[in-house]
């Protein structure tokens, strides 16, 4: 298992790059199948184990598809095939984007139920919901979903009980091949929707109010393949802006979006960090000393649950009392723990953490419970005494690009291990114990 071991106190400068988002190329990539004629070039697409995850299950449906030199070309223009099989959906629960499509496509898909995870039971009743209003017959049964519809989907008027940023996408892709007019309601407003909607534009598709409540699709009869870069990914953009803060450090964001991330900046302002919007991105500089405050998470705009764990990292080190409340996700506090090995004076009172800042944070081995958790621990090992040692650094992988190299090159002591390694100097080191007897 690798490790990536932090040897804290080094304050961050000069400039990184964001990649592209990670949660907008997962639809896109799903958005694709749709395209029954001509190919599809996804640009700026950042090499993650979730994308390669994905790229997976279209070669599985039977789509061509090629990922070289951060760009995707996708061919879906062959028969596809309906089913998504439980060792894609187990790996990334995103692999049930592709279910709108085939959908939409075929007029049935199969896909294996995606369960719940670290951060909670995620039900996907609200894409099934939109399914079915659009005239499909959904049957779930042996671990898997399987929708029909005999024709095409119908358009139809969708309530969404809450904004779900994965329900919206999914019934977006169905509509665009519905027969009539889709409207959802309440519907989620990030910016990897108002992504993904340019995409099926460019598809041949007829989306309106992408970013607001209320989307308005027109069904067309068939939708082609098309040319499209990526968004930039405001999560990747907020954890380095987090790090850079919690070193009282001096760091230029290239590519982050300020209008993105605008419920992050006024909480970190609100601390005492300094932004300065310059061309194509945004300088952070931390201050000498983090004020506490208060959060709570919320569908876009308000303050994304994915800058939760790694905001929490930099309270850690705030003067006075801060509270946090996880408002989208129940069960999204595994990182508090891990935060308490490192010293961290923090509890979970219902769905709220108080911290009570600022801790002294030690050095000490953490697991990465999820993708973000991951990126915290490795933020909070920024400004502990001595050496953190991160453990399942898959869940990293999924989301951040060779996070501890982006880090390093800023001026973090920070390395990854591989497992040969370890071993390697497990054999050095006794070795050397042996020689000294
Ligand atoms: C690949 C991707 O884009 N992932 C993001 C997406 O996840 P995802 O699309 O899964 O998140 P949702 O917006 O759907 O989920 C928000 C909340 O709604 C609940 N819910 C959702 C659907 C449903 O049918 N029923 C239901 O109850 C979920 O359990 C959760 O508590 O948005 C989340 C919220 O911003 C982010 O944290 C994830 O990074
Ligand atoms: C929760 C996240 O992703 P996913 O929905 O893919 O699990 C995330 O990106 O923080």
């Amino acid at each position: 298992m690798d490790k990536i071991i932090v040897r804290g106190g080094n304050k961050l400068n000069g400039t990184v790059k964001v990649e592209g988002a990670k949660n907008a190329v997962l639809p896109v990539i799903a958005a694709s199948l749709l395209a029954s004629n001509g190919k599809s070039i996804i640009r700026d697409v950042p090499a993650l184990s979730d994308v390669y995850t994905i790229n997976e299950v279209l070669r599985y449906l039977n789509a061509e598809v090629t990922f070289e030199n951060n760009t995707v070309h996708i061919d879906a223009s062959s028969e596809l095939t309906e089913e998504a099989p439980f060792e894609y959906v187990r790996k990334m629960r995103a692999s049930v984007l592709v279910m709108g499509s085939l959908l939409a496509r075929l007029g049935r898909a199969r896909v294996a139920l995606p369960g719940g995870c670290a951060i909670g039971s995620r039900p996907i009743d609200q894409h099934l919901k939109g399914f079915e209003a659009m005239g499909a017959v959904v049957k779930v049964g042996n671990g898997f979903i399987d929708a029909q519809v005999s024709g095409r989907l119908k358009g139809a008027k969708i309530y969404l009980d809450i904004p779900s940023v994965g329900a919206t996408e999914n019934i977006m892709m169905a509509a665009t091949l519905a027969e009539g007019t889709t409207i959802i309601e309440n519907c989620a407003k990030e910016p990897e929707i108002v992504d993904l909607a340019n995409y099926l534009t460019e598809m041949g598709a007829i989306v309106k109010g992408a970013g607001t409540e209320t989307i308005r699709i027109e069904g067309v009869e068939s939708l082609h393949g098309a040319d499209h870069t990526i968004i930039p990914d405001r999560i990747e953009a907020g954890t380095f802006i987090t790090a850079a803060a919690i070193t009282g450090g001096n760091v230029y964001v290239k590519g982050a979006v300020p209008e993105h991330i605008s419920s992050l900046i006024a909480k970190l302002e609100e601390m005492g960090v300094t932004f300065i919007e310059e061309k194509d991105g945004l300088r952070v500089i931390g201050p000498e000393k983090l004020k506490a405050v208060d959060i709570k998470t919320m569908p876009y705009p308000g303050f994304p649950t994915d800058m939760q764990a790694q905001v929490m990292a930099l309270l850690l080190r705030a003067q006075g009392t801060s509270m946090i409340t996880e408002t989208v996700f129940e069960n999204r506090f595994m990182h508090v723990e891990e935060f308490r090995r490192m010293n961290a004076d923090i509890k979970i009172e219902g769905r709220s953490v108080i911290i009570n800042g600022p801790s002294n944070l030690q050095g000490a081995e953490v697991g990465a419970t999820d993708l973000r958790a991951g990126a915290a621990l490795i933020i909070a090992g920024l400004a502990a005494d001595g050496i953190t040692k991160v453990t399942e650094l898959k869940h990293i992988d999924r989301g951040y690009v060779n996070f501890h190299g982006k880090l390093a090159a800023l001026g973090a002591d920070i390395e990854r291990i591989t497992e040969e390694e370890q071993v390697e100097e497990t054999i050095l080191v006794s070795k050397i114990a042996a020689n000294m007897k």
